[in-house]
């Protein structure tokens, strides 16, 4: 039978099906990280137990590392919270093992997403999972990956196993030839303001289509990324060439004879002609234009020549409530032009768009524009996502272009993603990030988040406001 990529993923991994369709999927690679790792371990202690395969388990402090002063090392951690955490880690994987652990100050650190693919540690048809929502992004392999709770984390520690019920099949197809100045992220956002941020719950989403095979491994990691803020715990794309190419000479991936095989494997992982899939939505990547959110939800966006949503207009009593809470948040009005929303701050990072080639868009963007970072910016901070970004992004000269214009050039991390370390919003600032999530309080209490590709915060934080960059393509 005609099967999709998520059935034969799924298929492999079974154990045991129970008869309410409960199953015991195995898991084969468990990434962890220091904030949803510490009570699991605990839990292993108290039990006396082990890790059931310490080979499966790839480690590295993230959320609390701070982005500046490293040479201070560990001292370098204002917060005590933040510095238990990571010295927690550091002694669980010393006590436990791991088959890679890359600590705060080792060259390899970075955002556990960004590692995972980096190292070769998430190869395509693997099960992978780790105690963090946005594990989606490792979908963009040919591999099942989603976040897991801490006690399942436990679980898989203990058992290498996992409780699951299997998913619906959603197909989004994204067709054509993206226009110029728009990117992976754009991609991604167009389709949660289309299906919205529930349109995924209770299925996996294959995105497929040749807009996304025209993307990069690291755009594909982009869209995949963001599956989960469309409601679906996982994303996958099919593997082809490309996903080949970028996990071939990983430190982690197999070589010689192991390599062949795999890759001989890897190669049927897609979709079958004719497999059936519960629902599909479609999209012309010919319309899409570069994608701004207004508002308190990734749903609550609209292209950068849109405005801010009128809630006079809107008829269902519940969404216009919903849009004007978003608006007195936000410190908006109603029909505002998005091109004339002033910024205080721009972040370029997170697991969304911290790899090589964000750091190349967000360059060649400062570069185009040849300007400094606009009066009104009070920060525009880059954070690369890993050390090993850093570095290539150093070897390539990005980071003197963004000290250039004036950007900060930090350390590797989540840093202002969610501002679990010192980066942060004061309350009412209005940033322009790369990142994923624009709920209230994010980026610190009272920040106001605008979500928008590498390219367009680049632009933002040298015009002080949102522009259009298809004007600069
Ligand atoms: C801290 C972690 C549990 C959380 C997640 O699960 O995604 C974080 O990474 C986030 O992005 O909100
Ligand atoms: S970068 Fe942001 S979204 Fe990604 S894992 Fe870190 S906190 Fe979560």
């Amino acid at each position: 039978m005609a099967r999709t990529l998520y059935d034969k993923l799924w298929d492999e991994h079974v154990v045991h099906t129970e008869e309410d369709g409960t199953a015991i999927l195995y898991i084969d690679r468990h990434l962890v990280h220091e904030v949803t790792s510490p009570q699991a371990f605990e839990g292993l202690r108290e039990a006396g137990r082990k890790l059931w395969r310490i080979s499966s388990v790839v480690a590295t402090a993230d959320h609390n590392t701070p982005t500046t002063h490293w040479e201070r090392g560990y001292d370098g951690i204002e917060d005590p919270i933040s510095k238990e955490q990571i010295t927690t880690l550091d002694s669980n994987i010393k006590e436990f093992g791991a088959a890679a652990f890359f600590p705060f100050l080792s060259k390899r650190q970075g955002i556990v997403h960004v590692i995972g693919p980096e190292s070769g540690a998430t190869l395509p048809g693997m099960t992978v999972v780790c105690g963090d929502s946005h594990t989606s992004t490792h979908g963009a392999f040919g591999a099942l990956a989603h976040g897991i709770g801490t006690s399942e984390v436990e679980h898989v520690m203990a058992t290498q196993t996992l409780l699951a019920k299997k998913a619906k099949n959603l197909l989004v197809k994204v067709e054509g030839k993206l226009p110029a100045g728009c990117t992976a992220k754009d991609i991604v956002l167009a389709i949660i303001g289309k299906i919205g941020t529930a349109g995924g719950t209770g299925y996996t989403i294959e995105f497929a289509g040749s807009a996304i095979r025209d993307l990069s491994m690291e755009g594909r990691m982009t869209v995949c990324n963001m599956a989960i803020e469309a409601g679906a715990r996982a994303g996958l794309v099919a593997v082809d060439e490309k996903t080949l190419a970028y996990v071939k000479g990983r430190p982690l991936s197999p070589t010689g004879v192991e390599w062949d095989q795999a890759a001989d494997y890897w190669k049927t992982l897609h979709s079958d002609p004719g497999a059936h899939f519960d629902a599909v939505v479609e999209l012309d990547a010919t319309q899409i234009r570069p994608q701004v959110t207004w508002g308190t939800s990734p749903e609550m966006v609209v292209p950068i020549d849109g405005r801010v949503p009128d809630p006079d207009k809107e008829k269902d009593a519940n969404k216009r409530d919903a849009i004007e809470r978003a608006l007195t948040y936000m410190g908006l009005e109603p029909n505002k032009p998005m091109n004339d929303i002033f910024i205080d701050k721009v972040f370029i990072g997170s697991c969304t768009n911290s790899r090589i080639e964000d750091m190349r868009e967000a360059a060649a963007m400062v570069k185009k524009l040849g300007q400094k970072v606009a009066k009104n910016v009070k920060l525009a901070m880059v954070v690369p996502g890993s050390g090993v970004v850093k570095e290539q992004a150093e070897r390539e000269g990005l980071d003197a272009i963004f000290k250039a214009a004036g950007f900060e050039w930090r350390e590797p991390g989540c840093s202002m993603c969610l501002a679990m370390n010192a980066d942060r919003l004061e309350p009412g600032e209005r940033c322009a990030s790369t990142s994923n999530r624009n709920f209230e309080g994010r980026q610190g209490a009272g920040g106001r988040t605008h979500l928008v590709s590498p390219a367009m915060a680049a632009a933002a934080a040298i015009n002080g406001h949102f522009v259009d960059v298809r004007q600069f393509a």
